[in-house]
């Protein structure tokens, strides 16, 4: 079964929307977490199980032993068509098959209804959101991590050099603002890498592709500063936003 609708934001937006497992409320499903990671476990109504098997800019999907349910997201001109796609396994006879069309169809039209307007929700609070800009700075094939100092909760985990974009400010000049900042380098800025991803209700946190302009990079407000190969990229303690974006990173460096 599929379904379509048109989302007014940027893919980036509406990929980070769908990450987003609080537009999953009301579904009776239960989450890991408040953001959707690949290899993440859903448990649905009757005890359906499925596990995410793509969680990038592309959609997400996820499937299980009877269920199979795919988002896909479109740029267009008039922005993100979300296509979804719904498959599960008939119980076999008569009374199985009565059920799908009864029962079943009838059953995913009604949440597929439900939770396009709930994207849609969320796209569009998730594009008015503020942002935090963040820097994945590549040099000989290693990304640069760095290790948090505060707050207690979060020292020692490991995120990437940035923060949060002021009114009067571009993301792109912020980011660079920042790298001088906590690095006490100056960055080239290239282009957006994975989706936005919904740190809180009004707060997204958006990673570029950054490249040295020169010195060499200082954990002047961190613990730490550490170049990471792609391979390494799961294995750190990230800040939860990051680990999310673990597999785009993984792309950018191979
Ligand atoms: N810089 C940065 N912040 C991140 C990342 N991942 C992530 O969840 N965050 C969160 C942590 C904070 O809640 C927020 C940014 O805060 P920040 O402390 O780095 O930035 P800032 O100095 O401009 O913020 P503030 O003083 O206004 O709190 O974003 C990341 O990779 N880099």
């Amino acid at each position: 079964m599929r379904a379509s609708a048109l989302v007014d934001a940027p893919v980036a937006v509406v990929a980070g929307a769908l990450l987003d497992t609080s537009s999953l409320a009301g579904f009776g499903v239960k989450v890991p977490g408040p953001l959707l990671c690949l290899g993440d476990v859903l448990t649905g109504p009757f005890g359906v199980r499925l596990a995410v098997t793509r969680a990038d800019l592309s959609g997400v999907s996820a499937a299980g032993d009877l269920l199979e349910l795919h988002t896909d997201l479109v740029a267009t001109g008039a922005g993100t068509l979300v296509v979804d796609r719904v498959s599960w396994t008939t119980v076999g006879g008569v009374v199985g098959r009565f059920a799908d069309v009864t029962v079943g169809r009838g059953m995913a039209l009604r949440v597929l209804e439900k939770r396009s307007a709930s994207l849609a929700r969320r796209s569009a609070e998730l594009g008015a959101a503020r942002v935090v800009v963040g820097a994945a700075i590549v040099r000989g094939g290693r990304l640069l991590a760095q290790q948090r100092a505060f707050p207690e909760s979060h020292a020692g985990q490991w995120e990437l050099p940035g923060g949060r974009v002021e009114p009067e400010e571009k993301p792109e000049e912020a980011l660079v603002r920042e790298c001088v900042e906590e690095l006490g380098v100056p960055v080239v800025v290239g282009e957006q890498v994975g989706p936005d991803v919904p740190l809180k209700q009004d707060l997204v946190l958006r990673i570029y592709a950054a490249e040295l302009a020169g010195g060499e990079p200082e954990a002047l407000e961190h613990n730490a500063v550490r170049w990471v190969t792609a391979g390494q990229l799961p294995g750190l303690d990230w800040l939860p936003a990051d680990r999310v974006l673990v597999p785009a990173l993984q792309d950018l460096l191979n």
